[in-house]
């Protein structure tokens, strides 16, 4: 029986994919696996029984990571399956601010009662009017699920895209349309665009990564489009180039007391993924991910342990452990594992950073006493058994 603990509304078409081998914990301190999605975990201290995080969601800023790797915590994301919800409203974002929509629905509101408001709509309208999408320049920076799929639909609607992103994975290169031209440097990006989208995750080295000089750099009467974390963008200096009219729009999805009802700045309430399809996507994604680990001790898009897997676990006895990529961990093991004359049918071991991963499966049964040395090995950070 597995106990799980749901942070933030999840949703139940993920949650019906658990068996009745699972029951709802009740508090966090008694599961075994914690779904979640923005709550922050920084301040949260993990009990014993925790084995698993799955993050219902791409972006891992809220979770740590490192703290959770060292307490053989595996944590998990959805790479991808909200993204197209994100993308759909990036491209909404970039209609906002190219078209006065927001001022010319506020408008209809305010004159409901005005029996002549369809002949006085058309002398008011030109207070509206905008520019359209088609023939203007778009950049992207982070080439990954959601900026791929920006970057494709804007080319569509007749934009010129330029894409940056140092770290492009091959998988993200096949997907990304041939028109697409690739941007050498930010820098280049900046300076080239009419509007500027960013979808690269909130770490260390991309904090603040739209600073002052950065927006020095824009053409005046740029957009910016920020659908990724507000920390990416430095708030303080994009409000004062939109009170000094350099950039034209701020669009963002993170509202904070900074940006929320500055002229200029379009401030959505974090809704790129609301939509029912991302919610059903990442709540699927993260249940299976989170069941397959419980229960076969797979890993699949972990952000803090290595991918591994062994298929569906038979009658073998498994052994997991999760420990650090350091070497000779395998011999110490098998030594163990020889000493009481077990014979290994299967093991695979892999590496991410500063943490490894080895599966065992046994033709024997694996007692307590095996279980708990193997567990004293210096450097393992947990052991778990499946009989
Ligand atoms: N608004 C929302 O509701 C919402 C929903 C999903 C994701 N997000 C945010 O968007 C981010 C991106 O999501 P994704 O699914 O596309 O992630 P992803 O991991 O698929 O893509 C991120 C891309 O950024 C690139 N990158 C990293 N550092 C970079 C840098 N310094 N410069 C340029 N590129 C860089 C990576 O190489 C990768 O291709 C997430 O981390 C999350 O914070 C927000
Ligand atoms: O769960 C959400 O609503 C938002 C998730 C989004 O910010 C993400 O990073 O995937």
């Amino acid at each position: 029986m597995y106990k799980y603990y749901c942070l933030n509304p999840i949703s139940d078409v993920g949650l019906e994919k658990l068996t009745e081998e699972y029951v709802p914990a009740g508090t966090m301190e008694k599961a075994d696996a914690v779904l979640v999605r923005s709550a922050n975990l920084h301040d949260t201290e993990f009990s014993k029984n925790l084995k698993v995080i799955a993050r219902a969601g791409a972006g891992v800023n809220n979770i740590p990571l490192e703290r959770c790797a060292e307490e053989g915590i595996v944590v998990f994301n959805t790479p991808g399956a909200n993204a197209n919800g994100v993308k759909e409203l990036v491209i909404a974002g970039m209609f906002l601010a190219s078209r006065d929509i927001i001022g010319g629905i506020n408008w209809v509101q305010e004159n409901e009662e005005d029996g002549n408001i369809a002949k006085d709509a058309e002398k008011a309208k030109k207070a509206f009017a905008g520019c359209e999408l088609e023939g203007k320049k778009l950049g992207v920076i982070g080439l990954g699920a959601i900026g791929v799929l920006v970057a494709n639909a804007a080319t569509n609607l007749g934009m010129d895209v330029y894409g940056y992103d140092p770290y492009v994975s091959v998988d993200s290169a096949w997907r990304l349309s041939r028109s697409i031209h690739h941007a050498k440097t930010v820098d280049e990006l900046y300076q080239g665009c009419d509007y500027i989208t960013i979808h690269v995750p909130a770490m260390e080295q991309t904090k603040g990564m739209i600073d002052k000089d950065a927006i020095g750099l824009m053409k005046k009467g740029v957009v910016v489009l920020n659908f990724a974390r507000d920390v990416l963008v430095d708030e303080e200096a994009m409000v004062d180039a939109l009170l000094s009219g350099h950039v034209k729009h701020y669009v963002s999805d993170f509202p904070t007391p900074v940006t929320a009802g500055v002229k200029g700045a379009i401030v959505i309430p974090h809704l790129g993924a609301s939509t029912e399809e991302s919610e059903d996507n990442c709540a699927r994604m993260a249940v299976k991910q989170l069941r397959d680990y419980l229960e076969n001790g797979n890993i699949k898009n972990s952000v803090n342990y290595p991918n591994c897997d062994m298929g569906v676990k038979g009658d073998n006895t498994r052994i997991l452990l999760l420990h650090r990529n350091v070497p000779n961990m395998i011999g110490q093991f098998t030594k163990i594992l020889a000493k009481d004359n077990m014979n290994i049918a299967d093991l695979t071991n892999k590496s991410k950073g500063k943490y490894a991963y080895t599966m065992i499966d046994l033709d024997s049964p694996v007692s307590d006493s095996v279980a708990d040395e193997l567990s004293q090995v210096k450097e393992v950070l947990r052991v778990r058994v499946i009989r």
